[in-house]
């Protein structure tokens, strides 16, 4: 069931989860879906009311209401002090034990064209995207990698911090100039520290001879491809008809599809995960160092994407060369009626 070692490397019943974005699109589904299988959950957003539904919705889902219990913090990400409050207050909320799951799901997208999409509008990106997920990492990890001595070690699971990116990440997309440097971002970072933990977790395997960590530590990324969301909607609305286009091959999935397919690859313990075939493609194509989920199926993976690819990038790129030739660029009239 678990795959080859047929071990569930992600245990959720009476984990205690934190969930950012958990109040909507694929972070309420991940909270309703970790609510169903016996996890404590603590959803983080902003907006107040959202926060009091998904808290509602996730009620309706325990596996067991006498047992678990369900909170929401509400907390802007991008503010790293915010981020340390939301990780106290778990921590006094949850009888002073550390959280055991961290999810970043916060985030939203902002397409257009580089040169349309005024500076702050990047900056922001790089704030909703990438620092709400660093801040939220900083904050886990320096109460999980916090030291303890030998006498002070108890029985803990192992803990995982979850991170959510988009498979723009590997491939890029013109009109996603906002967005996807943030999303790779988030890659690089946890290509970074998934090596940085084993520091850690190779200390952990020493603790009853001197201080380390309370518990091992997993970290893995999640790369889904559309999500049916309401940030999907408003993204839409704005997106380049161009970039529509060269996205055509994406069929999105629901927010509750995503949410499954991920938990099904947490228990089998992946590290990069893909939520469809197209995905993995391209997922494939720009594997390179990360570490793989599996070195036979994910070199053989690499091997096809990179021939597949040799067809896709040039054809991205006539694709949006034909198109300046046909529409001209954006603001432009084409030349039929000229004022002499
Ligand atoms: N939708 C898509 O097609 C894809 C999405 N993704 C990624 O998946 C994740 C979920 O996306 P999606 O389901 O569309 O999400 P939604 O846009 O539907 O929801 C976003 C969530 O993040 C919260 N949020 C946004 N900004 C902040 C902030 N500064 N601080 C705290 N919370 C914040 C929102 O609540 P509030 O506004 O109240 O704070 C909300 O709960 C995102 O990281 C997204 O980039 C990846 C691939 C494709
Ligand atoms: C046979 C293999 C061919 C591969 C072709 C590549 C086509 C590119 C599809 C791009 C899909 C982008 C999905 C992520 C969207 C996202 O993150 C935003 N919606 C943010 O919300």
């Amino acid at each position: 069931m678990f795959g080859s070692g047929s071990q569930n490397e992600f245990p959720i019943e009476g984990q205690t989860v934190v969930i950012t974005g958990g109040s909507d699109g694929m972070g309420k589904a991940v909270a309703l879906e970790l609510a169903a299988r016996g996890a404590n959950v603590v959803v983080v957003a902003r907006t107040v009311s959202k926060l009091v539904t998904a808290v509602d919705e996730m009620k309706a889902k325990v596996a067991n209401i006498f047992k678990q219990r369900l909170h929401y913090i509400s907390a802007d990400l991008t503010d790293p002090a915010e981020c340390e409050r939301v990780i106290a207050e778990v921590t006094a909320w949850n009888s002073g034990a550390a959280p055991d799951i961290v999810w970043c799901c916060a985030g939203f997208c902002r397409p257009g064209y580089f040169v349309d999409v005024p500076i702050p509008d990047h900056r922001q990106q790089m704030d909703t995207i990438y620092w709400t997920a660093a801040n939220i990492a900083h904050a886990t990890l320096r109460n999980w990698l916090t030291p303890v001595a030998p006498s002070g070690q108890m029985k803990t699971t192992r803990r995982h911090l979850i991170f959510t990116c988009s498979t723009l990440a590997f491939v890029p997309i013109a009109g996603y100039s906002p967005y996807s440097p943030a999303k790779a971002a988030i890659r690089s970072l946890s290509d970074t520290l998934s090596q940085e933990i084993e520091m850690y977790n190779g200390a952990y395997t020493q603790r009853h001879r001197s201080d380390a960590p309370a518990a091992d530590v997993k970290i893995h990324t999640i790369f889904p491809m559309g999500i049916l969301s309401p940030g999907f909607d408003n993204e839409q609305r704005t997106k380049p008809e161009l970039t529509k286009k060269l996205e055509e091959s994406d069929k999105p999935q629901t927010p509750s599809e995503v949410a499954k397919i991920s938990i099904s690859a947490l228990e089998r313990g992946d590290y990069l995960i893909t939520t469809n075939v197209v995905g993995s493609i391209m997922k494939g194509t720009a594997l390179g160092p990360s570490p793989k989920n599996s070195i036979v199926r994910d070199t053989m993976l690499s091997w096809l994407s990179n021939l597949v690819f040799l067809q896709v990038i040039p054809d991205l790129r006539s694709k949006t060369f034909a198109w300046g030739k046909q529409n001209g660029i954006p603001g432009s009239t084409p030349d039929s009626a000229p004022d002499s």
